[in-house]
């Protein structure tokens, strides 16, 4: 009799549920059905698939590309799971999306990683929030800030060269460590104003704690789609938020403890300014408190170190295998240093148009943020006929935009610095190239990782000579907290003798 009981417990319990998710399921497609209805789906993926693309993530770019292709659009939507996802690949919605204030909010699901209380800055803060935040950063990666920063890039990407240089002739070299560690140093200056010595025991506590802080982003960011976020949060990762925790809070603590300056501000009139003095400087004016400056300082490491050194890695893996285009690279950079490079001022980046080729079509091919999500901030309409309703995630399939056929032609995949000749650039929508995002909630960095990337290419480039045996063609990407390549190519190095 009592287990009876327990059983039909049980059985009501599952019902109840089995009811309350239905009806759940119910109202969802009901609040989404004038979207559902109007636009093409192009791809569901279930549950079950959801798990299987977590895997394999490259599948599941394949069957959104194919699916716009299928369908016959360039605005769709997926379901996945229970949740339908707008995504476009075409420029004008993009721009409508970009620029509209009705979009200012990001998708959260797109953003899990950057959802603890960690690094909830700029990159996710709600519209409301997001706008006084970004105009305290922003001087911060203003021109000129960013040109007062030129001894430091130059340095970082001199110190980057040699240690590459120390590789040479020794094979087939995994370089992208060294990358990474040299964009760690030049983050910590920039960001926080502190130089470690490479040698010292801080410094690879920090080195370590940075690389366990990105694996857990990447394992969050995949396991928060099946809703075990959780598992992402391993001992190693506590230990690396603590450490770095307590790096950030000891340099806020002793910035803090400086002598404010006769003006009521600390250190400002330096020729640069580093964020930590920003956010204090922001602190001081009661625009943020203690917990935002913490975390806008990580929400900085977060937005731009991997973005940063993946692109470096990226731009030398894809020179690395095209020679003849490595080469002529090469040529104009002979052009504009006959006798080396000392130091790269800014001027000189002006004269290097096929640098600027060569890096963006690297970062056209392998974008560091492969897809950009927005959230309707009311009900609004996308395109003429289709309302969204407030809270519907829109995403910006960058990477799918930068490889369609009707925009970049047949050899969409190939790897043609040409497509940035400016006769070329002009034949395109301008939002049909989105590495940095456009529209006011752009990527605020933009201009200090142009610059940092091509302080990198001009000194490396200028010296050493890269190969790899490893083909373009099999390339895999995988998402990881930026997209990146599933094994990470060696490189051969040499040094060139002019
Ligand atoms: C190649 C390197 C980089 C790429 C490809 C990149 C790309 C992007 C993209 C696409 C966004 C927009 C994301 C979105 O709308 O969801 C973004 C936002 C942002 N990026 Fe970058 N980024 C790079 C480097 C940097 C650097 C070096 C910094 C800082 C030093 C930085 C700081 C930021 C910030 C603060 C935001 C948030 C802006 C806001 O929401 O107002 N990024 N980045």
């Amino acid at each position: 009799m009592i287990v009876s009981i327990g059983v039909k417990i049980w059985l009501l319990t599952a019902v109840i549920l089995l009811l309350s998710v239905s009806w759940r399921l119910y109202q969802k497609r009901k609040h989404y059905r004038n979207v559902t209805s109007k636009l093409p789906i192009i791809c569901r993926i279930t549950f079950i698939r959801v798990v299987y693309c977590i895997l394999d993530v490259n599948r599941l770019f394949e069957a959104v590309s194919t699916g716009f292709d299928v369908m016959k659009t360039s605005t769709g939507c997926i379901w996945a799971a229970a949740t339908p996802y707008v995504v476009t690949v075409d420029p004008e919605v993009i721009k409508h999306v970009t620029t509209s204030p009705e979009f200012l909010n990001k998708a959260p699901d797109l953003y899990r990683h950057f959802h603890n209380d960690i690094l909830n800055g700029l990159v996710v803060s709600p519209a409301r929030k997001w706008k006084p935040d970004r105009k305290a950063i922003s001087p911060f990666l203003a021109n000129n800030n960013v040109i007062a920063f030129f001894p430091a890039f130059n340095e970082n990407a001199n110190n980057l060269k040699n240690k590459l240089a120390r590789l040479a002739g020794k094979g087939e070299q995994h370089i992208f460590t060294i990358i990474k560690e040299c964009g760690l140093q030049l983050s910590l200056l920039t960001i926080m104003g502190i130089k470690i010595d490479e040698g010292s025991k801080k410094y690879q506590e920090i080195t370590r704690a940075f690389n366990a802080f990105g694996d857990h982003m990447a394992m969050d960011l995949l396991l928060g789609w099946l809703g075990l976020g959780f598992l992402s949060r391993t001992p190693r990762y506590k230990r690396a938020i603590k450490c770095s925790r307590d790096l950030v809070r000891s340099v806020i603590k002793e910035n803090l403890a400086k002598p404010v300056d006769s003006e009521g501000q600390n250190n400002f009139e330096k020729n640069n300014k580093t964020l930590i003095e920003l956010a204090l400087k922001a602190l001081r004016q009661g625009v943020f408190n203690e917990k935002d400056v913490e975390v806008e300082c990580f929400t900085m490491f977060a937005a731009s170190y991997e973005t940063s050194v993946g692109a470096a890695y990226t731009c030398l893996v894809l020179l690395a295998m095209h020679p003849e285009i490595q080469e002529r690279l090469f040529q104009e950079l002979q052009s504009v240093f006959p006798d080396g490079i000392t130091s790269v001022e800014y001027d000189d980046l002006k004269k290097l148009p096929y640098l600027d080729m060569c890096a963006s079509e690297a970062l056209r091919l392998i974008p560091p943020v492969a897809y950009i999500g927005r959230q309707t901030v009311h009900d609004t309409e996308l395109i003429q006929g289709v309302i969204l309703p407030r809270g519907t995630q829109v995403l910006l399939a960058i990477y799918e935009v930068h490889r369609r056929k009707e925009i970049w032609g047949p050899d969409a995949n190939r790897f043609n610095p040409d497509n940035f000749l400016p006769e070329n650039v002009a034949k395109r929508h301008p939002y049909s190239y989105m590495t940095f995002s456009k529209g006011p909630r752009n990527c605020l960095g933009f201009r200090y990782a142009e610059i940092t990337l091509r302080m990198i290419l001009i000194h490396t480039v200028r010296r050493l000579k890269f190969s790899m045996t490893f083909k373009y063609e099999d390339i895999v990407l995988v998402p990881k907290v930026t997209l990146g390549f599933k094994t990470d190519p060696p490189l051969n190095i040499e040094v060139r003798s002019n």
